[in-house]
């Protein structure tokens, strides 16, 4: 087993190897933007599932190994984002602050991106940014989802992400690693080893080395990997050190109710920089998780900054959002007033949060969420802007029962209640269930019909 070669840095390879053979708990958290945690952990309580608070981070919570997700319609609504426990940790540390530019450099599919623009509450400055256009795919259904409009994603190599970005407060290098700490949820180990670690570290040194010249002076950087390797975690921090000339330190890091480990300081006749100790582990048996490294790292106040970058000016006229969605759907006034329409392609039309400043440079390749599809005749709202107009609208809205679910999942055509149909004409419709939107539908008056539109691609689609 290729992980023997960790005996040595690990207090209980018994306890290690049974957590390994176990199951991973799921857990769940709670967007703020559409519910709190309390009200998440009760719709899971009636549906039979006992959740249970995750001690060290707020709003998340625990469910037993092996209970599905993906295809619940609080999942479809935005209501929640499933993510490994132990991969909570690298935001948990960035601590991401109101106002701030915060750059997620290697952002695919988009989890800790989307705990970052969560914890700034859908506002400000949020870039995603990765190499592999088609983990981009991912990474923007899982923004839809969740109603986030606070972040621009970017498709380049993060190691030559260019200056022109201008500066970051804090940047986020979640580099792509030999994932060894994600055994519990997938096999295979033979991409693992000494030799697959030492070609990572290379490219990880890059990532990070570019993230402390992105980011401001006294900002914060933090190293993540889900792998157990000193080579591609403690290696790499202490070849970073080297070459920075005290550009960065280590800063350390306690987290109340989750047990870390130091950094390992010696690993193969290497003896690391002292402050690798300030790096943190999770082992999989101290909590009950994946596997996990992270630091952080701190950039001198005097260091020299990067050049600031003119922001991106996204604002853009289009009279059709207001006039359509105020109007089709009845909204208030003030409903929409924090949005910026920004991008008006072909096909439609994206909105940002008013405050966002997505770089000009290099170009973001999708900003905001689109919300009105403008190639059909009329306009069509799309699932992401259902989801985000859903509780305001009171025209051509449709109320789901619990018992049309499977039939509007299942993007069938069924019968509905007058009473279900607010201020419906013939055509689409904004589809909702408990206040909650869903997606949307053609409604048909004369059958009293709804034909259910919802994606065929959403992620998780199963029938609840
Ligand atoms: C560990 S995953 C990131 C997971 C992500 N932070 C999340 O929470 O969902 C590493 C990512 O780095 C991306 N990547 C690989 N090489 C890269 C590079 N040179 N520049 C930017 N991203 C890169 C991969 O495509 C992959 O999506």
């Amino acid at each position: 087993m290729p992980l023997q070669r960790y005996r040595p840095l690990i207090d209980d390879w018994d306890a290690f190897a049974a957590a390994l053979a176990r199951p991973l708990p799921r857990v769940l958290w709670a967007n703020p933007l559409r519910l709190d945690a309390a009200a998440l952990a009760g719709l899971l309580r009636e549906e039979g599932l006992a959740p249970q608070p995750v001690a060290w981070y707020p709003g998340a919570l625990r469910l037993p190994a092996g209970t599905p997700v993906g295809g619940r319609w609080w999942y479809f609504a935005g209501l929640t984002h499933a993510q490994e426990e132990a991969s909570l940790l690298p935001v948990r540390l960035l601590d991401p602050l109101p106002g701030e530019r915060i750059l997620d450099l290697c952002a695919a599919p988009g989890g800790k991106t989307a705990q970052i623009a969560m914890i700034l509450h859908g506002r400000g400055t949020v870039v995603a940014n990765d190499v592999i256009l088609g983990r981009m795919r991912p990474l923007r259904a899982n923004l839809e989802r969740l109603g986030l409009l606070n972040v621009s994603l970017t498709l380049r190599d993060g190691a030559g992400y260019p200056n022109a970005a201008g500066a970051f407060d804090r940047i986020l290098v979640d580099a792509p690693c030999s994932c060894e700490g994600t055994l519990r949820r997938h096999d295979p180990l033979e991409r693992y080893g000494a030799e697959v670690s030492s070609r990572y570290a290379r490219l990880q040194q890059a990532l990070l080395r570019r993230a402390i010249a992105l980011c401001r002076p006294g900002g914060r950087i933090v190293y993540s990997t889900c792998t157990f390797a000193p080579e591609e975690n403690e290696a790499v921090i202490d070849a970073v050190l080297r070459q920075s000339d005290g550009v960065v330190r280590v800063v350390p890091q306690a987290v109340a109710g989750l047990r870390t480990a130091p950094g390992v300081s010696r690993w193969n006749g290497q003896r690391f920089d002292p402050q690798v100790d300030h790096c943190l582990r999770l082992w999989p048996h101290h909590n009950d998780t994946g596997g996990f490294f992270a630091a952080v790292l701190e950039k001198a106040p005097d260091a020299e900054a990067p050049r600031a970058a003119p922001a991106h000016p996204p604002q853009l006229a289009a009279p059709e959002l207001e006039t359509w969605l105020r109007c089709h759907h009845d909204l208030p006034p003030d409903c929409m007033e924090d949005w910026l329409p920004c991008r008006h392609s072909s096909r439609g039309i994206h909105v940002v949060q008013r405050d966002h400043r997505p770089p000009a440079r290099p170009e973001p390749e999708v900003m905001g969420v689109e919300v009105l599809k403008t190639a059909t005749r009329p306009p069509k709202v799309t699932t992401a802007g259902a989801l985000l107009l859903a509780p305001q609208a009171q025209a051509n809205v449709v109320d789901l029962e619990t018992a049309q679910l499977p039939a509007y999942f299942g993007r069938g055509t069924f019968a509905v209640a007058a009473a279900q149909a607010h201020r419906c004409r013939r055509g689409f419709v904004i589809v909702r269930h408990r206040g909650f939107g869903l997606g949307s539908g053609w409604y048909d008056p004369g059958a009293a019909t709804l034909q259910s539109l919802f994606p065929k691609r959403a992620p998780g689609r199963v029938v609840p």
